[in-house]
């Protein structure tokens, strides 16, 4: 089982970040906006110049070129990128099976991206992170267009995915109901610090 492991990492306002996250495992993110949630999670996927170490098993983030890292360690951000014209094209070479849980008819695969909602963005941006199979995704409010009855679907749908393949993964919440069902372990960004939050499981 992989194991990520940040070692006093210092990006914008946040200082000195240590922990580990073993496969399988969610560990939740929240705090108020602008307190730099997205910052760490892209410094984690080395978007963005950082100090401190980054280590998945036993590579370090800075001895490998960032396209490959990333290969491993997946962020998908609140407002995902489309490249090509239809959303199928985004999955080469292995087409995946679409699952009931996102709730598309069979055909979303030759849909074009111009026509998707924000919030079918988000669901095909999750499936599209998944089938590359990483091993660590970095998710930011990946919940956030969807309405309540998909919310719980697609966490019911990701959560398991994230256990059957002992996915390690950071995913940025501010829904406390929702950090209630899916958390593993819970950190609020408060000023300068990553606080273990109260209530935390
Ligand atoms: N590359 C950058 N250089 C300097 N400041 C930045 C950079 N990227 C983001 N910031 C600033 O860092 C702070 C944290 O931004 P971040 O996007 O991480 O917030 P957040 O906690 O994810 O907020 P939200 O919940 O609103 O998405 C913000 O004040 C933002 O303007």
């Amino acid at each position: 089982m992989s194991t990520l492991t940040l070692e006093q990492v210092s990006v914008g306002a946040l200082r000195d970040v240590s922990l580990a996250v073993q496969g399988g495992e969610i560990l939740c993110l929240s705090g108020p906006s602008g307190s730099g949630k997205s910052r760490l999670l892209r410094a984690i996927a080395d978007l963005d110049p950082h100090q401190g170490q980054v280590r998945l098993d036993d590579m370090e983030q800075g001895t490998v070129p960032g396209h490959r890292w990333r290969q491993r360690v997946m962020m998908v951000p609140a407002d995902s990128q489309w490249w090509f014209e239809q959303v199928g094209e985004h999955f080469q070479p292995t087409l995946p099976q679409v699952p009931d849980a996102l709730g598309f008819p069979a055909d979303v695969l030759a849909w074009p991206v111009v026509r998707l909602s924000s919030g079918e963005r988000q669901r095909l941006a999750l499936l599209r992170a998944l089938a590359r199979k990483p091993a660590v995704l970095l998710l930011d409010e990946p919940t956030a267009n969807l309405d309540e009855e998909m919310v719980e679907r697609v966490e019911a749908w990701l959560k398991a995915e994230i256990r059957r393949r002992n996915i390690i993964v950071f995913w940025v919440a501010h829904d406390s109901a929702q950090i209630l069902r899916v958390a593993d372990r819970h950190y609020r960004l408060v000023g300068h610090q990553l606080e273990v939050a109260h209530g935390s499981h």
